[in-house]
């Protein structure tokens, strides 16, 4: 995998601008980043103290007017230097300095666990009504494993995004010494994510993939008009509200992509990986769609569409013996062969076409994102009997398995 992580392949030239933009957007806090890259936490602090002693220099003799002078440099270099290396490694995305911190919040159990670190269900201390959710990650985790600009990209990609009624919010982001935190929407009623939602329930009806389906799509199709590729759509990255209603979570591996571009890393989770992105060719957006045509695909069947479950690596993805599930609806089968054909001529690949395909004909697109349709009062109504299939079927350890670990290598220069 190690030889994954490292491999070049060329991106198309907008992908490079693009890039470039960032940096010159950002430029001296990408040029502080980059100091502080370059330097050991002891160079840094001599840098500091070098630039302080020059501020000084500058200063009047006058003795009283010399202390007043050395006050106020301090304050100025303060702004510049006093910050700890630890601390400006994760600055502007992470402010030290937030109205909003960890202690505005009691936490009350915790959700779930990330790579880096917890995700808690939070009361707001002044509104005991308010849940939130809190991701905490350790720095030291992150610094080791050379995630930063991943975790500011992150940060960054999910701040600046319009709010959408099936993403969940970054409301704010702060750090202190050891921590990095965010603040984040918590779907009201929460009855946990989709893959614990269908590991208890097993499979859900059509009518509630149709309107589960139908908001990811709605989520997916923002996300691509904002230029950000998603790139890890799956059950475990939707979470559900009371009434059944998804929210997409964790964008660890969104990036910015205008429209038409296309990009080369090879991330995402193996079993949902589209075979563009598992070729190791340049790919486009339209890969969150074949995504979701696995999930869809697991929601009603139980199992994966492709012969899968084992793979381990992205070399040894396998994209033959598709059958068509059976015993579901003509519109639900036709969808399905669409979304997962290997052939991309054949492939349904924008949201304009899986708007107009039957399977979602009866959805009114405006009045679902207004949730005036409720998936809660079809889930746990399925029809469909996952006995008939006897391919492989879901293994909990293999369903877990990703590139969470391998993805971090590459990160760092051309992610
Ligand atoms: N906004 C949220 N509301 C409810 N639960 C959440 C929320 N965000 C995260 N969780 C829970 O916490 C778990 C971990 O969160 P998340 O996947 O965002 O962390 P991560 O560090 O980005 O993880 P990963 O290693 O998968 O990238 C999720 O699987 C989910 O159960």
């Amino acid at each position: 995998m190690g030889n994954v992580a490292t491999r070049k392949r060329p991106g198309c030239h907008h992908t490079a601008r693009s890039d470039e933009n960032e940096e010159e957007e950002d430029g001296p806090a990408r040029k502080r980043l980059r100091i502080a890259e370059n330097h050991t936490e002891n160079e840094y602090q001599k840098l500091a103290f070098k630039s302080r002693l020059q501020k000084l220099k500058n200063c009047r003799p006058h003795l009283k007017r010399r202390t007043y002078k050395v006050e106020e440099a301090e304050t100025a270099n303060r702004k510049e230097f006093a910050i700890p290396w630890f601390e400006h490694l994760f600055l502007p995305e992470f402010p030290t300095r937030s109205v909003i911190n960890e202690k505005s919040f009691i936490l009350e159990r915790q959700l779930g666990r990330g790579s880096f670190g917890v995700v808690y269900c939070a009361n707001a201390i002044h509104d005991s009504e308010r849940k939130f959710a809190i991701k905490m990650q350790e720095k030291r985790e992150i610094i080791s494993k050379r995630a930063v600009l991943q975790v500011k990209r992150e940060a960054s990609i999910q701040r600046l995004l319009p709010a959408h009624p099936f993403i969940a919010r970054t409301y704010s982001t702060w750090q202190t010494r050891t921590h990095l935190y965010s603040l984040l929407q918590y779907p009201t009623g929460s009855t946990g994510d989709l893959f614990s939602i269908w590991r208890q329930r097993g499979s859900l009806s059509e009518a509630a993939i149709r309107l589960i389906g139908a908001e990811l799509a709605s989520a997916i199709d923002f996300l691509h008009r904002n230029d950000v590729i998603y790139r890890d759509v799956k059950l475990e990255n939707v979470v559900l509200d009371q009434w059944g209603h998804a929210l997409l979570i964790d964008f660890g591996l969104a990036k910015k992509l205008k429209q038409g571009c296309s990009t080369g890393t090879i991330c995402g989770t193996l079993q949902y990986m589209s075979p563009d992105v598992a070729s190791g060719h340049t790919y486009s957006h339209y890969v969150d769609w074949w995504s979701l045509g696995v999930l869809l695909h697991i929601l009603l069947t139980g199992i994966y569409p492709y012969p899968n479950s084992e793979a381990t690596h992205h070399a040894n993805l396998k994209f033959i013996d598709y059958s068509t599930p059976i015993g579901c609806s003509r519109e639900f089968a036709n969808l399905m062969d669409r979304m997962l054909a290997v052939s991309q001529t054949h492939r349904l690949c924008s949201f304009t076409v899986l708007h107009a395909h039957p399977f979602f004909r009866s959805i009114n697109f405006s009045k679902l994102e207004q949730k005036d349709y409720t998936p809660a009062s079809e889930i746990g109504n399925a029809e469909y009997d996952t006995y008939q299939q006897n391919d492989e079927t879901l293994d909990d350890a293999l369903f877990k398995e990703n590139y969470d670990f391998d993805r971090f290598d590459y990160f760092n220069d051309r992610f």
